[in-house]
């Protein structure tokens, strides 16, 4: 992997320049570093070009640290660069108590080494980040849902899908039957939504696009008798997947969290994929406790990566659900849906 870039790495930006120093001037303590790893590239002031020669210096993009070097670092030489990460880490909804695992583990990683060259100490806090990363991303990792599907061998193989309004169920739904068709499995749609009128028609466009056999429901109809004729439509036609679609619910709605209760227990499915939203932020955590309570899942799909600039809530549902995120959604398109990988966020997070 590509390690970050000088502009995108922290910038002494008030580190004291050799030049500017006065000769009976203490050094100074640590400032904290205006910006840390982050995906994009800091805005800085525009400054003249002469100006900008001047102050370049072929130093390393973790010149910051200079004042550490030669010298056991102490937890007190640290404090500031472990308050500015845990600012940047909330920023960007990475949960508190995840934010804390990663900054005890960079703690550990820094405290009491001895370092002679800031390029060694960049190395020692790239590779701590990744390692916590890494470590939180794995826990949970999710399974390969096609090798799942095809080990079980039982036909059809059930999912029912849910989360609240807008989640991007549907889409989703379309999405893993285009998946499923690259890898020779046919399926059949239940649009068990009954509840949202245009869902029908929604669902309806994607089957026939992805030529995907779809039973329909009546508007304000059985969802679970839905369900329930299109596992029978699987069965008797041999086909391998039944994708449940399920109205989406308001968490609060308790007379829609009981009918999606009773569509789990006519269908009995063997995959229930609780389907959350990347943009909602710490509410998905909360969102996912609830259904959790109330419904019970077995993995997470999590949409909408593509427009969440942050991306911290992958880091804290992977930590906090103790659920596989098996897939993430990554844009509107049939092939927007990538298998959950580690790389994949870390690269995220330190191109
Ligand atoms: N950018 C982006 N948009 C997505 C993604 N997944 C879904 N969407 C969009 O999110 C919106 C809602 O998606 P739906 O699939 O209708 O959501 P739903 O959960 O079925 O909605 P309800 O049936 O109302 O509960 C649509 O505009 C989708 O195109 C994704 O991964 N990335």
């Amino acid at each position: 992997m590509e390690a970050p870039r000088p502009a995108e790495v922290a910038q002494p930006t008030k580190v004291q320049q050799p030049e500017e120093k006065h000769a009976n001037e203490q050094p100074k303590p640590l400032q904290p570093p205006q910006q840390l790893p982050q995906t994009a590239p800091p805005k800085t002031e525009e400054k003249p070009v002469e100006e900008q020669k001047k102050e370049e210096k072929p130093k390393s993009r973790f010149s910051f640290f200079d004042f550490l070097r030669y010298k056991t670092i102490k937890e007190e030489d640290i404090t500031d660069l472990i308050e500015e990460f845990r600012y940047q880490l909330l920023e960007a909804d990475v949960s508190y108590e995840v934010s804390e695992k990663i900054l005890e583990d960079l703690k550990n990683s820094l405290v009491g080494k001895k370092v002679s060259r800031s390029e060694e100490l960049e190395k020692i806090v790239l590779d701590s980040l990744k390692k916590s990363i890494e470590e939180i991303l794995t826990k949970n990792r999710g399974f390969d849902l096609i090798e799942e599907i095809k080990q079980k061998g039982k036909k059809p193989y059930v999912i029912v899908f849910f989360g609240v309004n807008g989640v991007g169920k549907t889409t989703t739904i379309a999405k893993v039957a285009y998946m499923l068709k690259k890898q020779g499995l046919s399926s059949i749609i239940a649009a068990s939504d009954t509840f949202r009128a245009a869902a029908q028609e929604q669902l309806a466009y994607h089957a026939q696009k992805l030529e995907v056999p779809l039973v329909k429901g009546k508007y304000g109809g059985d969802p679970a008798a839905v369900a329930f004729d299109a596992i029978s439509s699987a069965k008797s036609r041999g086909i391998d997947v039944v994708l449940v679609d399920t109205a989406g619910r308001m968490h609060v709605d308790s007379d829609l969290v009981e009918e999606l209760k009773r569509v789990v227990r006519i269908s009995k499915p063997d995959l229930r994929v609780l389907v959350l939203d990347s943009l909602a932020g710490n509410d998905a955590l909360e969102q996912a406790k609830y259904f959790e309570n109330n419904v019970g899942y077995d993995a997470v799909i999590l949409t909408k990566v593509d427009a969440d600039a942050k991306g911290g809530i992958v880091l804290s549902l992977a930590y906090e659900l103790k659920k596989p995120v098996i897939y993430l959604g990554i844009g509107q398109d049939y092939d927007n849906l990538i298998p959950f990988s580690p790389d994949w966020f870390i690269k995220r997070i330190f191109q």
